[in-house]
């Protein structure tokens, strides 16, 4: 669960990314996040993350009031949400497995635990048989499959992904919201920030648009508005 209220976010700048933002997105909702370039979209996911805090307003995610979050309670709070990004952010010396494996490591799942879960994860998003492959052997989508990978395997209950397909071709971006839709299906929240309005009109999914920092439309019936063409 996700709440922003009366939430604003000015840049030591002065620039106003944000401005006085209600939302509310509920367990197991998907998505999107469209709007121009500038119109405050990484912002908005860097206040969910708590990688940003808002300059007024209040922000709740997963239980968490983020304005009151401690700095040693951030890594239990971001355990709690998986994060995807444009630049897939793998290691690039760990192949598949490891780079899925590390995400494990550093929460201290055991050994056991760890071996059980990996080919699991890969398992689910098709990339069983590239796990000792090393990132760049892989495709820009295979890349992205195995950021989705680590950014499931510690179960989180949100998966915030940040223009997942904007380095890929785009039949392959198309798998990935697939997977994503599918990872939604099992109940966990997805919030896709994307410029691809193909996308968005083929998934039919919750749609909010960002215009200069405040949210211009929300809505659920995307196919059917006029915008979609
Ligand atoms: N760290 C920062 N310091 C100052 N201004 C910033 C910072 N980050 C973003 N901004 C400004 O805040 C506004 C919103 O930026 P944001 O990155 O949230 O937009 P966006 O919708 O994600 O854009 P894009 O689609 O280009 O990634 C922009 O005017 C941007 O220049």
């Amino acid at each position: 669960m996700i709440s922003f209220s009366n939430v604003s976010k000015e840049y030591p700048n002065g620039t106003h990314a944000l401005k006085d933002v209600n939302l509310f997105i509920d367990k197991g909702e998907f998505v999107f996040v469209v709007g121009a370039s500038g119109a405050g979209k990484s912002t908005l996911v860097k206040l969910i993350t708590r990688e940003e805090k808002p300059t007024s307003g209040k922000v709740m995610v997963n239980g968490y009031d983020l304005g009151a979050l401690k700095r040693r309670q951030i890594p239990k709070f971001r355990r709690t949400v998986g994060m995807v990004f444009q630049d897939f952010r793998l290691i690039p010396n760990m192949n598949v497995y490891d780079n899925v494996a590390f995400a494990l490591r550093v929460t201290n799942v055991s050994f056991r635990d760890i071996r059980r879960r990996v080919p699991y994860i890969l398992g689910l998003v098709g990339l069983a048989s590239k796990a000792r492959s090393m990132p760049d052997q892989l495709s820009g989508g295979e890349q992205q499959r195995v950021a989705l990978a680590r950014a499931l395997v510690n179960n989180p209950s949100l998966i915030i992904a940040d223009e997942p397909t904007g380095n890929i071709d785009p039949e392959l971006s198309f798998e990935i919201v697939d997977l994503l839709n599918e990872i939604n299906r099992c109940g966990t929240t997805v919030i896709m920030v994307t410029h691809e309005h193909d996308l968005v009109a083929k998934f039919n999914r919750r749609v909010i648009t960002l215009d200069s920092g405040v949210i211009a439309s929300d809505r659920n019936d995307w196919r059917s508005s006029d915008e979609s063409e």
